[in-house]
């Protein structure tokens, strides 16, 4: 099977010694083996090793049949979640669709705008998004693991009532798919009680690590994109990032490059873009190693920037600032459209020298020349190329770097597959809202809040 992800590393081996190199031979077998025999922390959740083969065939089909049913019969999809509840559909949707999918002409899409609620709690972003709404035929798609997240259950609750209002409950009934556990949660339990049709977020699949399950699926596949293919490109990963040997697996390579120039004091891994329908992926990815990694005091903290406009505004830190930054470029070689630019007439913009070039000439030789500034000014660079931006290439990736991640966290000695931190301020705010069981807690809170 041909390697369709090109991992180069050669930007950063300069700041890499050779025997730390070696040394990481064994520490990545043994991850390996953690992973693969589930002998590691979190082994409870692994089921997205083999999830691009093993997926539950009949829900799939069934997701193809209601996606067809939302094209058919919606003007929006309307996505509620948050975290790995959201992320991956989105970095999909903006990876593969057009620049600007919701504001084409029905002439020129097909399927329904998509937009994305439950994410925030912001009072004027929900309300915005209603007037957007007004006369549309909407379905949502309310997707929670726990099925208890606040922000995904209080959107969810005021685009119900939305619905219901306009539509009555019977007719909001059909509109309404719902992605949650398969039994445990609020959600699941409604879910029942009023006949929404529902999709499953597998047990052993953590939120950052389910793009690929119905989580992402149903409305990447709303938006017209060839599921299977980002499957396929998913399955085809799985078998080429399976050699436990460092010299041979570009995944494992990845995982342990950043873990020598974390050690090296490289505290921050900033994924980098020339293209801006990555901006999305990266958000996908700062989640995946920021809650799988960032634990015990440890972990590399995940960054992103979008080239060329950030080199106008991080660049000058990047270059100059504390030496504490490495970079990952995600780079597609051939881009979907390429734009030949043709100065005419008089010479007055001095840009003659680029006649006869297009932009992605210019958008390449910008990516290796900031590469080597960069380099030059001590910042290691690690480069992750896929051919096109296509479905099947897309699913490779997600699964190089959920690999990566896993095997990153046993190199790190934590356990990348939970997230305790992230209730800290869940419980201050629950304590805060005045949630019983809380009373306690609010109080001490208060006191502190007040400055005493
Ligand atoms: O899918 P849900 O249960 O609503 O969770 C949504 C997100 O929120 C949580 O707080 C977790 O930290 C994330 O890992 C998760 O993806």
């Amino acid at each position: 099977m041909s390697q369709a992800i090109r991992f180069d590393y050669s930007h950063a081996r300069a700041f890499v010694q050779s025997d730390e190199w070696e040394k990481l031979a064994k520490p990545i077998f043994q991850a390996h083996e953690m992973l693969h025999k589930r002998t590691g922390p979190g082994s409870n959740y692994l089921g997205w090793i083999d999830w691009p083969v093993q997926y539950d065939r009949a829900e799939y089909t069934r997701i193809k049949r209601i996606a067809a049913r939302i094209q058919a019969d919606s003007d929006v999809l309307l996505i509620i979640g948050i975290g790995g509840s959201c992320l991956g559909a989105k970095a999909a949707l903006d990876f593969l669709n057009h620049s600007f999918y919701n504001l084409l002409p029905a002439s020129k899409r097909s399927t329904p705008e998509i937009h994305f609620v439950g994410n925030n709690i912001s009072p004027v972003y929900l309300a915005h998004l209603m007037e957007v709404l007004e006369g549309k035929r909407v379905s949502i798609n309310v997707i929670s693991k726990s099925g208890t997240t606040l922000e995904p259950a209080i959107a969810f609750r005021l685009f119900r009532d939305w619905l219901e209002k306009r539509l009555g409950r019977e007719e909001a009934r059909k509109r309404i798919y719902v992605t949650t556990d398969k039994a445990r949660g609020a959600l699941r339990k409604l879910a029942e009680c009023e006949g929404y049709e529902t999709f499953v977020i597998p047990e052993d699949i953590g939120g950052r690590f389910s793009v690929l399950t119905p989580v992402g699926l149903l409305p990447i596949a709303v938006s017209g994109v060839d599921i299977d293919a980002l499957l396929q490109g998913a399955a085809d990963a799985r078998m080429n990032y399976l050699v436990p040997d460092i010299e041979e697996n570009p995944c494992y390579q990845y995982a342990g490059i950043r873990n020598i120039l974390y050690g090296k004091g490289k505290q921050v891994e900033v994924v980098v873009n020339y293209e801006p329908r990555f901006r999305s992926f990266a958000e996908w990815w700062k989640q995946l190693f920021g809650e799988s990694e960032g634990k015990d005091g440890k972990g590399l903290f995940p960054a992103s920037a979008e080239f060329s406009a950030d080199l106008h505004s991080l660049g000058q830190y990047i270059q100059d600032g504390v030496r504490l930054l490495f970079e990952t470029v995600i780079s597609v070689k051939r881009p979907a459209i390429d734009v030949r630019i043709q100065p005419e007439g008089e010479e007055v913009d001095g840009l003659h020298f680029l006649s006869g070039k297009t932009m992605n000439d210019v958008n390449q030789k910008a990516f290796a020349g900031t590469m080597l500034a960069h380099v030059d000014g001590g910042v290691p660079n690690l480069v992750v190329e896929i051919p096109e931006a296509t479905a099947y290439y897309l699913g490779g990736l997600f699964y190089f770097f959920q690999k990566a991640c896993g095997i990153s966290g046993y190199l790190l000695g934590i356990n990348p597959f939970d997230q305790p931190g992230v209730e800290a301020y869940k419980a201050n705010m629950l304590a805060l809202l005045g949630k019983p069981g809380y009373e306690l807690q609010k109080a001490e809170l208060e006191v502190r809040l007040r400055g005493k």
